[in-house]
């Protein structure tokens, strides 16, 4: 199998007159924690997008786990081994923390074997999602209702959901947006956390956090890639800090 968990070769995608990726190639090592950094329009969410299988390219390759999945829809790239997370919530509002946890664990066990046969499966599908209840720090609310827990914590819920579905790559879109100082230190001590067998890519717009988590960077301005690089070599960069952090940085 490749070392690459993501390769994406000369990917564009044109709206209209704007390219707004534009000719980007970009590999992620397995087990790598990637960031993707770039101002307000930079072309961030519509890569993510085209990894996903949300957008297709307009022209270009992208590879998942040393398979060509450019023409794959998001569903088939779930089975590659592909998770992730939204901006916005997808959570069931009304039903409590565990079922949420539950429900994603068993989609897990429907693609994998037929979990109502027998009784140990699942009682090993409880135990999963007591093993996610307590690595999530849920023990406490989990009987609530998703609608009553803080943002912060549905946020939290959401990564916990993805994870359960043991992705092999986990696209995380902004996943401390929205939180306070505290909820964001933990959402990062639990991204830190991830086994090294998870390869993390994120969009992210807070700069501490992204220094906290990431191994490399890739800085994307028009839809173009500017660097691919580790946290020295972005903060050093002339280019970067002119167009990403601005003159006075
Ligand atoms: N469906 C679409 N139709 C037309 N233009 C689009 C579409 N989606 C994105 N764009 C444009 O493509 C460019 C890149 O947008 P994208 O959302 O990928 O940037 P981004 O780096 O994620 O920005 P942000 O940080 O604001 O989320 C922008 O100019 C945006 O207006």
């Amino acid at each position: 199998m490749s070392s690459h968990a993501i390769q994406v070769e000369n990917i564009v995608k044109q709206f209209g007159g704007l390219r707004a990726v534009d000719d980007v190639s970009l590999s992620v090592p397995v087990g790598e924690r990637h960031v993707l950094l770039g101002p307000n329009g930079a072309g961030k969410t519509t890569l993510f997008s085209m990894i996903g299988g949300q957008q297709k390219p307009t022209s270009g390759r992208v590879t998942l786990l040393g398979r060509d999945a450019t023409r794959l829809n998001a569903h088939q790239r779930t089975h590659l081994g592909l998770g992730r997370t939204f901006q916005i919530t997808s959570l069931f509002q009304d039903i409590t923390v565990e079922e949420n946890l539950q429900l994603a664990v068993m989609a897990l066990s429907r693609s994998r074997f037929n979990m109502l046969r027998s009784v140990e499966s699942f009682a090993g599908m409880m135990d999963r999602v007591n093993e996610l209840l307590e690595t999530w720090r849920f023990g406490a609310d989990r009987r609530l209702p998703v609608k009553e827990l803080s943002y912060g914590d549905q946020r939290k819920l959401e990564l916990a959901m993805a994870v359960a579905n043991q992705p092999k790559i986990l696209l995380l879109d902004e996943p401390t947006s929205g939180l306070s100082a505290a909820e964001t230190a933990t959402v990062v001590e639990l991204i830190r956390g991830l086994p090294r067998s998870v390869t993390v890519l994120l969009v992210e717009h807070d700069m501490d956090v992204a220094f906290e988590v990431a191994d490399r960077f890739t800085i994307l301005h028009n839809g173009k890639l500017i660097m691919s690089g580790t946290e020295s070599e972005v903060r050093g960069s002339r280019h970067i800090q002119e167009i990403y952090f601005g003159d006075s940085a």
